[in-house]
């Protein structure tokens, strides 16, 4: 990696300004791509924050490269099968094709800055995707058109809901002999409850599709030729071809089609319909369609969809026009934590990357205000002051260094040495005070009002395993590399074990530990050794008991007694986190040290669980009384009351649940009877069948112990053809048997 100066005027209006090009090591030479000229802060009503996300290997990576690719930000297209894309820069992602951390990509196209995060589509890197949602202002959905809605789709088109995020829908393969139009939208209708409005018309199917008809302004799109070196740049445009009659007709047929529907959707463009169109509706100009589209679309009650194949270079550029024309700017947004820092600056961390030379880079959106190079600003949930060194825009393959930055932005900054993903960032402590004085003055409340923007909620890791380092001396070198990694990514939790001292590792799917394992080995230089992969089962109990517990020991000079009797009993929310009570009377007589005291006791007897020691959940725990004689100490309290409920949850049957994942598996009919017989063995119970093409999907639950390994044993089972998902659903109780095989396994007995 080196740095390259540059001097840039920006335009008469704009002072001149010195930009700093650091590029990648296999960065193309800048000469050959878009001039950096064009990098001046555009107005807020021209940016586009948007995401790209869909089921995995639906052609979100291929689709991100073609949008470089036309707007002139790189050179020559790469190929996710070749390894040589732009987004999927580290070395696993060219290996394995996949997309593992959502990389920024800042493009320009026909006056407009897009700010593009490309999502990764393995259910194991969900949480990158919700990170990417919580910044976005709207979100393109690529689908597989010869799949259509498929599971990890929905999963986040779930999480586009959650964060209000307005869609558009790009239907990608349709090169394939399988892809089916009415297929996608009628999945998309019926499983994202959600109305698909059909703007383009494809024109050939499979090996002949050629291209496109606009539904609103009736323009055929033409790509060229067929052949595989027509990058797709140049296409025609032209009026439809009267010649072709039942297009003309299908054209027709999705005009009237698409205008009933955004009449249905929109008041004002209904109005407009029956004042001024009502003998014609089909003379309704399409700049008023496009409008109510971006109405409809802003307030999400439908999505737009379009058709295309990146891989075959057709649709894309349409695509990007329909990113501009109906996904939102960020003004357009509402949060409503900024309006208490008016100008001010208010900013969130999304993303922490690690680079050697420079330390950790941190994702920013910026909502208010302008972020500055070389100044200080304020980290309001560590409170602690931090420097901005420098500021940097991921323009394709180039960082451009900036001076500053506006509202509505994503940049990259580098220097802040504590923030982490979901930190916000502001000016300076004095302005979170003013901040927090107009948010607690309008709201009239005191202690309840928030001027932090929401993170993101983690959610618990499924899997766990031992990591070594090869000797004691790297140790710490090994520390230092899992607590950059873990500001990277907030899903990887790293905790020691208490009996044994062996460091543990927790993520959310054997591809996430294999990928942290093979990171650790590639970017920070250590051969670790991971032990085997574990479940991270959970214990309840079953019933009600009290127990009384009474420690008595002299240490030193000094003797403790101490006394506690406590109740535990299933919550009525068997998934909820354990809870703890004292009994009604009690709390005001014990001075705070104490009620510290045990509380830490309860705390940590939930943290291991009294048959295997795993987090305890669904318990509620009554602390019914404590009695101590004077001068026991605090840390024998905390000893005394763990025990008791340790003591407690043993006599109330206590139970280990075990994780349960929803699994789908797309497969050939051929196969569908050996994946079936395999899923009985794996304690799998079938929820459906369905029909996709001449492909089953097959809909089941199975406990997430059997289903290691899995890919490669499907793989084996169906000659590589099936693919599979797999979410967690809940945790559920194991049967005695299960249960008592897996205690003795554990205890070594198996
Ligand atoms: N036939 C066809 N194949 C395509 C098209 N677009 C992408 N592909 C292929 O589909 C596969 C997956 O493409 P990617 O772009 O890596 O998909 P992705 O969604 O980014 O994948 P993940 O990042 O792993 O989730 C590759 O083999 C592509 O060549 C298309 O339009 N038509």
């Amino acid at each position: 990696m080196f740095w390259t100066k540059y001097l840039f005027v920006a335009g008469p209006h704009r002072r001149s300004t010195v930009i700093w090009i650091i590029k990648r090591k296999y960065g193309f030479l800048s000469d050959d791509v878009k001039s950096v000229r064009t990098v001046v802060t555009p107005d807020i009503s021209k940016i586009r924050n948007i995401g790209i996300m869909a089921h995995i290997d639906a052609g979100k990576t291929t689709t991100t490269e073609r949008m470089l690719f036309y707007s002139g930000y790189i050179r020559a297209l790469g190929d996710v099968d070749d390894g040589d894309t732009v987004t999927d820069f580290m070395a696993q992602e060219r290996e394995r094709g996949i997309t593992i951390q959502s990389a920024a990509v800042t493009f320009d196209w026909k006056n407009h800055r897009i700010n593009l995060i490309d999502t990764p589509g393995h259910v194991d890197f969900t949480l990158e995707v919700e990170r990417s949602l919580r910044v976005l202002d709207g979100a393109v959905a690529v689908f597989d058109a010869s799949a259509g809605v498929e599971a990890q789709t929905l999963t986040v088109w779930r999480q586009a809901q959650k964060h209000h995020v307005p869609c558009i829908g790009f239907l990608n393969k349709m090169d394939k002999p399988m892809a089916n139009l009415n297929l996608c939208i009628e999945s998309i209708k019926e499983k994202m409850h959600t109305t698909p409005i059909l703007l383009q018309i494809p024109v050939g199917c499979g090996k002949s599709f050629s291209g496109l008809v606009d539904v609103l302004t009736k323009e055929q799109l033409t790509w060229k030729t067929q052949s595989k070196n027509d990058d797709g740049r140049s296409f025609n445009v032209q009026p439809l071809e009267q010649s072709e009659p039942a297009l003309v007709e299908a054209v027709k047929e999705a005009r009237a089609f698409l205008i009933e529907q955004v009449a249905d959707l929109d008041d004002e463009f209904a109005e407009l319909l029956l004042t001024d169109f009502s003998d014609n509706f089909d003379a309704v100009p399409s700049i008023k369609i496009k409008e109510a589209l971006r109405r409809v679309t802003l307030a999400r009650k439908a999505i737009p969809i379009l058709c295309g194949s990146s891989l075959k270079n057709k649709g894309v550029q349409p695509l990007l026009d329909a990113i501009i024309a109906y996904l939102p700017d960020p003004s357009q947004r509402h949060h409503d934590v900024i309006q208490w820092y008016k100008e001010d600056l208010c900013a969130l961390a999304f993303k922490v990357i690690h680079d050697k030379q420079r330390g950790p880079l941190v994702f920013v959106r910026i909502y208010s205000g302008t972020l500055k190079a070389q100044t200080a600003v304020q980290n309001i949930n560590r409170d602690c002051t931090e420097r901005v060194s420098r500021l940097v825009v991921p323009f394709a393959n180039q960082y451009v260094e900036i001076p500053s930055i506006t509202a509505g932005n994503i940049a990259l900054t580098v220097g802040l040495k504590q923030t982490v993903t979901g930190d916000t960032i502001v000016a300076s402590k004095a302005s979170a005070a003013a901040a927090l004085r107009r948010a607690q003055d309008k709201k009239g409340e005191k202690d309840s009002v928030k001027v932090i923007l929401t993170g993101i909620e983690v959610p618990d890791p499924v899997f766990f395993c031992t990591i070594e380092p090869p000797s004691m001396a790297k140790q710490t070198d090994l520390e230092n590399a899992l607590s950059c990694l873990q500001r990277e990514d907030p899903s990887l939790k790293v905790r020691v074990d208490p009996d044994s001292g062996q460091t543990i590792l927790c993520g959310m799917g054997e591809l996430h530990i294999d990928i942290i394992h093979d990171r650790i080995r590639r970017e920070h230089g250590i051969e670790t050794h991971l032990g085997p992969l574990q479940v991270a089962y959970r214990e309840t109990v079953t019933q009600k008991a009290k127990s009384t517990d009474t420690l008595d020991r002299t240490i030193g000079e000094r003797r403790h007694v101490v006394t506690v009797e406590v109740s535990v009993e299933p919550s009525d929310d068997t998934g909820s986190s354990s809870k703890f009570t004292f009994q009604t009377d009690s709390p005001n007589q014990l001075s705070a040290d104490l009620k510290q005291a045990i509380e830490n006791g309860v705390h940590s007897s939930f943290l291991q669980g009294p048959l295997l020691g795993y987090p305890v959940q669904g318990v509620s725990t009554e602390i019914q009384s404590v009695s101590l004689e004077p001068g026991t100490s605090p840390a024998m309290v905390s000893a005394c009351v763990s025990r008791c409920v340790q003591k407690a949850m043993r006599a109330a049957g206590a139970q280990v649940l075990e994780p349960v994942m929803s699994l789908e598996v797309t497969v050939g009919e051929d196969y569908l009877g050996s994946v079936l017989g395999d899923l009985a063995q794996r304690r799998g119970t079938v929820r459906d069948i369905q029909s996709r093409h001449s492909d089953k999907v097959l809909l089941a639950t199975v406990p997430l112990a059997e289903m290691m390994g899995y890919s490669t044993a499907l793989r084996s089972l169906t000659s590589g053809t099936a693919t599979f998902s797999l979410e967690l659903d809940t945790y559920e109780a194991m049967n005695p048997q299960d249960q008592n095989m897996l205690l003795k396994r554990v205890a070594g007995l198996l």
